[in-house]
């Protein structure tokens, strides 16, 4: 085998790409405060806790106590005494009928207490995904995040229903297992005890290879999601450009890596049980002999070698299980440290304390200086005023910084230096949702969720009436299309707006800003193309939306704003000019040039 072939499939693909970066500053935490963050989640449930490891206790001291009873049972045979031996066949047949019972509690108990942690721990992680700044969400990939959500929390709550008991009933097997063989006899106890340590020696080794594994193993899982997902939701252009094969390879690179990783994982977790089985057999044959001779030296009796049998047993399996277990935990606690990692993000704070409504929706941008990341600026001393009921639109080559600016009015991005005011208080001292509330947006990508056009409508205002909603219908050119719709406005829209046409979608999309009645609105307008009508109904919708609001419009097209009360033309995140149509154009700068430029049907 060369070198190559002795990589994981883990670590072949480990190609420079944006998901690496993500992936390496991801450190594993000291898992000893993950498995404490973890088990707060169940002193949280505490009923349940108490009530799994009282009826752990007292399987576990069925099973310490009743070997103990044979092997007085055994030694009363030999002995002659026979009322002994029905009474200690008596509490033999009722300890196992206790111990029945508790164990069918255990699982119960078990079930409930997994179930509800991991409720618990899917609600934090989704609270915290739909708090956490649009930076980064935008960083991560998004088949990840889900990944994250479901393959994870799903695999901590596996361990925790299979190996919770068999933890807490392992620990207390060993000590009572202990306790009870030294009662009968210590030197045999002494012996017995030398494998403990080889166990421990060997599971810590396979145990950490497991984790490392593992957490291979959900990096590669995250990445099959977010191809998945990129690739289900870009499918369309994927079978445009015939690039089924390349996404094909694509897909198999990163399977076969899991494969790869999945094997090596399994391979490690089925050792586990066969090295157990060796160091316990090298334990019961240090019984056989060294009982033996004790036995005919007449330091212990039959009975206590038959009881010590049980006991090694006994004594071995909870052993093996918290082997096994512990690897499980291991990988368990790699998963949790993915979900923590999440958790761990700081949210989108609120902060400013403003709540006061807008009053005018007056717009100030004030020197800004911007980068999405450090080393590459965006937006350079950036300064521009908006008159309340005002319409400016930003014009510019692709990449100028556009949408940036609309960004950073609405928060999404907090600016490096500068001030953004709207009505002479700056935007990070009003209360996010207070600033959001008074500012609507009408994207080219329109987001319609898999719900009736009423819910659609409402998204923006679920306390509105139905009048309003019919009102804002027809004020945005909608209302026609939804009365054609088999239920008009409880038609459910499948797959997100699917079953739409692009225009349709946006004029939903300007029907559901009307219902939020902004004071501010910002339009970016429509690249694709759409049927003239559609385009002429949908150019009405925004001049009817656009009326005693202050409206910031990206425009593509300078056919469409050549009413607006003042034109801001960028080039690479600077203003280069701004003034109304007519004064642009008799300045003969990059205005005029742009406006001929489309005039003569060449994309600025
Ligand atoms: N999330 C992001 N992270 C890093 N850089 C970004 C991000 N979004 C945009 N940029 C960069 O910022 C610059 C300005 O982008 P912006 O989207 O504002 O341009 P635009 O004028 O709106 O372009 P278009 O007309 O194509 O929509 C571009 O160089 C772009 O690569």
């Amino acid at each position: 085998m060369n070198k190559t072939e002795t990589k994981t499939g883990f670590e072949k693909l480990q190609k420079p790409s944006r998901m690496r970066t993500v992936l390496e500053v991801e450190k594993p935490k000291e898992s000893k405060q993950t498995f404490k963050r973890l088990l707060q989640y169940f002193v949280d449930e505490r009923k349940l806790l108490i009530g799994l490891l009282l009826a752990v206790t007292m399987g576990v001291l069925c099973n310490v106590y009743a070997p103990k009873l044979q092997s007085q049972a055994i030694d009363s045979i030999t002995q002659g005494a026979f009322g002994v031996l029905t009474q200690r066949l008596g509490l033999m047949l009722a300890i196992y009928l206790i111990y029945g019972l508790t164990s069918l509690f255990q699982s119960r108990l078990s079930a409930h207490l997994s179930q509800r942690v991991v409720k618990t721990m899917r609600k934090d992680l989704f609270d915290k995904i739909i708090d956490l700044p649009i930076k980064y969400v935008d960083q991560h990939a998004h088949g990840d995040l889900m990944s994250r959500m479901t393959n994870d929390v799903e695999n901590i709550s596996d361990t925790i229903s299979q190996s919770l008991s068999s933890l807490v009933a392992g620990i207390l097997t060993i000590i009572g297992t202990v306790v009870m063989m030294f009662s009968l006899s210590w030197q045999l106890t002494l012996l017995s005890c030398t494998t403990v340590l080889l166990t421990v020696l060997v599971t810590k080794k396979l145990a950490g290879w497991m984790r490392r594994f593992y957490r291979q193993k959900q990096i590669l899982l995250g990445r099959l999601n977010a191809q998945i997902e990129e690739h289900v939701i870009g499918y369309q252009t994927v079978v445009a450009y015939n690039r089924q094969p390349q996404i094909v390879e694509d897909f198999s690179l990163t399977a076969d890596a899991l494969t790869k990783t999945s094997i090596r994982s399994d391979i490690l977790s089925g050792l586990m049980g066969p090295a157990m089985n060796v160091i316990n057999n090298i334990g019961f044959v240090i019984i056989a002999v060294c009982g033996g001779y004790f036995a005919i030296h007449g330091m212990i009796s039959i009975g206590v070698i038959s009881a010590f049998i049980v006991y090694a047993r006994q004594f071995g399996r909870p052993i093996n299980e918290l082997a096994q277990i512990y690897g499980q935990i291991e990988t368990a606690l790699a998963g949790a440290e993915r979900v923590f990692a999440i958790l761990d993000e700081t949210s989108e704070s609120s902060e400013g304390s403003c709540q006061v409504p807008l009053s005018e929706g007056r717009i100030q941008f004030e020197n800004v200086d911007f980068s999405y990341i450090p080393e590459k600026q965006v937006l350079y001393d950036f300064s521009l005023e908006i008159r309340s009921g005002h319409k400016v639109a930003l014009v510019g080559a692709t990449g100028s910084g556009k949408t940036t600016v609309v960004n950073l009015l609405m928060r999404f991005y907090d600016i490096d230096s500068g001030r953004i005011l709207i009505d002479g208080t700056d935007i990070r001292d009003i209360e996010r949702d207070t600033l959001r509330k008074d500012i609507a947006i009408v994207l080219q990508d329109t987001v319609l969720f898999t719900d009736t056009i009423r819910n659609n409508l409402k998204y923006s205002n679920p306390s509105a009436d139905d009048e309003q909603m019919r009102k804002a219908a027809r004020l945005s050119y909608c209302d026609k299309l939804i009365s054609q719709l088999p239920r008009g406005y409880d038609t459910l829209l499948s797959s997100s707006g699917n079953n739409l046409s692009q225009g349709q979608r946006q004029l939903l999309a300007i029907g559901r800003a009307f219902l939020a009645d902004p004071k501010i609105l910002i339009l970016d307008e429509a690249t694709s193309s759409v049927d003239t009508r559609t385009e002429k109904h949908i150019q009405d919708a925004m001049i009817n939306l656009m009326k005693d609001r202050t409206s910031l419009i990206i425009a593509h097209r300078l056919s469409t704003i050549q009413d607006a009360d003042c034109i801001v033309v960028m080039d690479q995140g600077r203003i280069a000019e701004q003034g109304s149509h007519d004064e642009l154009l008799a300045k003969k700068g990059k205005y005029y040039e742009l406006y001929n430029t489309q005039f003569e049907g060449k994309a600025i």
